[in-house]
């Protein structure tokens, strides 16, 4: 058995090698001769899968490790009898990592007293926006969830108008990227939306680029009373406007989701479901590759400060800074032909990050509301 696969997808050998001979391809320029003898496909969202990388091979199985599929043509798939598997909620709790990181940096960079006083308007409440929505809840944020697929099949579970999500200190998007249906998101940032945004809100695009109109975003952007933003996704990407990027607060090269944890649990998630597909056991597990974290303990007396703890937890694991500083070095430096390529480089050799929940945190004496933050956080508590 022939099995085609990303490069990038981390783990191949160690997951799939009994099942198959592993051919290693380049997900970005993957072309229909790549798959031409190809059993099994494994990909990342930047191929696009489609009839027209696939109609001449035999591929039966196609998975890819990561939460969107915006990148692949499932119902041409479903059409040609080809089984389809997705990564749901692999790196779900990374992008909630990411934005937290942000809106603690955020709610400095306002002189804010307490971070909580921040609103916040999530967008789309699926394995992203209702883990975001459950550790903002616990920490005491005013939150405000909106999610119109999920109102029409959950009607008395409480979400809120786009408008009013609109309205909060803080939007951050977490819908598919979708151009059919009743509720289709390309473009849902459009020009008028990105209008009604005033200079004390700030915007966070961790979803797809194309969520976002960035070009109407970019001229958003130009206008004296222009909101803040965070991207870590692109419209086109890896190409980036130089002209919107000079406009953005903070900058990252579609990485919310990179963490080991993530990376791995997306792989882990196709192995098993081509397992289940050939009628195999499942004999990996991804714990079985996990290393130890480089920082596997942090240590609070009962002096501590809750909200100057957790913010120094949350930097200590993770610190968007570093990648918005990295990304305006590595890539927007670069002549305009070299910053796709750069893009895609800082992604491919993007260093270990590990999620909250794999540091413990150790309280000597720590009050109630310290223990509270640090779960709600999702930090291992150690008392
Ligand atoms: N930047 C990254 O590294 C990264 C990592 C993971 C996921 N993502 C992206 O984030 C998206 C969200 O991830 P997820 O795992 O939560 O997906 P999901 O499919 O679990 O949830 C998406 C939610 O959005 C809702 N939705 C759909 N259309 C909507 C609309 N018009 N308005 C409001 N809500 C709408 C759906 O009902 C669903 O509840 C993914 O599709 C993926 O594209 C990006
Ligand atoms: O959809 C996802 O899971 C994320 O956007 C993921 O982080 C994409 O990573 P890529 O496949 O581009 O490496």
């Amino acid at each position: 058995m022939l099995i085609v696969a990303d490069e990038n997808i981390p783990l191949l050998d160690q997951f799939f090698e009994e099942i198959g001979t592993i051919r290693r391809v380049s997900g970005r320029t993957m072309t229909s001769a790549d798959v031409r003898d190809a059993d099994v496909l494994l990909v990342r969202s930047v191929t696009r899968v489609d009839r027209q990388l696939l109609e001449d091979s035999r591929v039966k199985f196609v998975g890819t490790a990561t939460i969107g599929t915006d990148h692949v043509d499932v119902a041409w798939l479903e059409s040609q009898g080809i089984a389809f598997a997705c990564a749901p909620g692999c790196n779900a709790a990374s992008v909630v990592d990411y934005v937290l990181s942000v809106l603690s940096v955020y709610a400095e960079k306002r002189a804010m007293e307490g971070w909580t006083d921040l609103s916040v308007g999530i967008v789309g409440a699926g394995n992203v926006g209702r883990r975001l929505a459950t550790r903002l809840d616990k920490l005491g944020f005013d939150i405000k969830v909106n999610d119109p697929p999920r109102e029409a099949e959950e009607p008395d579970e409480g979400f809120d108008s786009l408008e009013d999500a609109l309205g909060c200190d803080v939007v951050t998007l977490h819908t598919p990227l979708t151009r059919y249906g009743n509720h289709p998101t390309r473009h849902l940032m459009n020009a008028e939306r990105l209008r009604r945004l005033n200079p004390s809100q700030l915007l966070i695009n961790t979803s797809r680029g194309g969520v976002v109109d960035c070009e109407a975003l970019s001229s958003r952007l130009a206008d004296a009373d222009a909101p803040q933003v965070v991207l870590d996704v692109w419209e086109g990407e890896p190409q980036v406007s130089a002209e919107l990027a000079s406009r953005v607060w903070l900058m990252t090269p579609h990485i919310a989701g990179y963490s080991l944890e993530g990376k791995v649990g997306g792989t882990e998630m196709i192995y098993q479901s081509l397992c289940h597909f050939l009628g195999l056991p499942v004999r990996k597990k991804s714990g079985q590759f996990m290393a130890d974290p480089a920082l596997s303990k942090l240590s609070f007396t009962s002096s501590a400060n809750a909200r100057d703890a957790a913010q120094l937890a949350i930097r200590a694991c993770y610190d968007v800074r570093r990648d918005d500083s990295r990304f305006r070095r590595w890539v927007l430096e670069l002549p305009e032909g070299e910053r796709a390529a750069a893009f895609d480089a800082m992604r491919r050799d993007y260093p270990v990050r590990r999620e909250f929940s794999s540091t413990k945190i150790q309280l000597k004496g720590g009050a109630k509301e310290l223990q509270q933050v640090f779960k709600a956080l999702e930090f291992k508590l150690k008392l």
